[in-house]
């Protein structure tokens, strides 16, 4: 169904309801809660500047990240939404070592949904005021319903999702998502507390002019990265790219959707399956990027062919614009 300019949320989801398969209306409850949930974190992240918000929580996750007091609260809030509306059977993320299963109000595991979330995604971001996000992705469980879930609900490949999105808590606070019909972007309005459709359809440019990487640990990268960087640098027909990076990845590949680009964490000497984790991280970003036509890999394969085995995994990540991604795969393949 063509979404409607400006349209809100609740009444987009109401509208597509019938975009879902298993159409029970528990997608949507979810997606509600989501919004839920990102709308308490907004307003925490707004006031990131004051000393009881930003800083060191004091503990290290299971990455051996010192957890930020916005990643634990933002991990909190969403748990806690998700679980008090009855509609997930289980949820892992980046701050939990372990996935946590919701046995529901009647201890009878009946629902049929996981999540996994990176509850704040930029941390190193927090306290320099600049954008950071929240990335979340949906699964329906493989185990039975009425048992507890098991790791097996968590470890699928990322082409089995039925949701994925990101919060981006910027100059505006965007929620962006798909349910596998396309991409659509909300904008909340603060004063009003409600989210309006300001970026329906979205699609990712089949070219672009913006390459994202931190170019600080070129020395550490694999030969085809080097190869390509040099690439976007030449002065030759529509290069040299220009170099962004914000270091929060929501916020860069939400610009290079908007305007073009590609966004690249390689592995590299020092880190030798990358830094972002496959399930929480890239999988999610990589359905939104399909599905608004870009493509996500790994530099050689599709990111969500990849079969999980750990919950915290990482996987080398390469995904935006098509032709640049396949332009940067050409590299990879040349020089491996
Ligand atoms: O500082 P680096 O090594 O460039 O890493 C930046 C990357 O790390 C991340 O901050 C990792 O995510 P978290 O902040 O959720 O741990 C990404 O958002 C970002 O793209
Ligand atoms: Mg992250
Ligand atoms: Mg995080």
């Amino acid at each position: 169904m063509m979404a409607k300019q400006y349209q809100t949320l609740g009444e987009f989801i109401i509208d597509n309801q019938a975009d879902f398969p298993y159409s029970s209306g528990e997608l949507s409850r979810l997606i509600n809660s989501i919004r839920l949930a990102a709308k308490v974190v907004n307003h925490e992240v707004n006031k990131a500047g004051l000393v009881d918000i930003i800083g060191a929580y004091g503990e290290t996750n299971i990455q051996g990240e010192d957890q930020q007091k916005l990643d634990v609260y933002a991990n909190q809030k969403f748990i806690q939404t998700l679980t008090n509306r009855e509609i997930v059977c289980g949820i892992a993320s980046e701050e939990n070592d372990d996935f946590i299963t919701i046995a529901g109000c009647n201890n009878d595991h009946q629902n049929k949904y996981v999540v996994l979330m990176d509850p704040l995604d930029g941390s190193s971001n927090i306290d320099v005021n600049v954008s950071v996000g929240t990335i979340f992705s949906v699964y329906r469980r493989v185990t039975p319903i009425g048992t507890p879930v098991t790791k097996e609900d968590f470890l699928q490949p990322g082409n089995k999702q039925v949701a994925a999105g990101y919060i981006i808590y910027g100059t505006s606070t965007m929620l962006v998502y798909t349910t596998g019909h396309g991409v659509n972007g909300f904008t909340l309005n603060p004063a009003l507390g409600s989210w309006y459709l300001s970026h329906p359809d979205m699609k990712f440019p089949k070219n672009g002019s913006i390459y994202s990487i931190n170019e600080g640990n070129y020395v550490h990268f694999p030969e085809g990265v080097k190869k390509y960087i040099k690439y976007c640098q030449e002065e030759e027909e529509d290069r040299p790219y220009t170099s962004r990076y914000i270091g929060s990845m929501v916020s860069d590949i939400h610009r290079n959707m908007i305007k073009g680009g590609i966004f690249i964490y390689p592995k590299s000497s020092k880190a030798f399956n990358g830094k972002l984790r496959l399930l929480y991280e890239c999988n999610p970003m990589a359905y939104i990027i399909e599905q608004a036509g870009g493509k996500a890999s790994d530099g050689f394969s599709r990111i969500m062919d990849i079969q999980p085995t750990e919950l915290h995994q990482r996987a080398p990540f390469f995904a935006g614009s098509k032709n640049m991604v396949e332009k940067a795969e050409e590299f990879m393949k040349k020089f491996q």
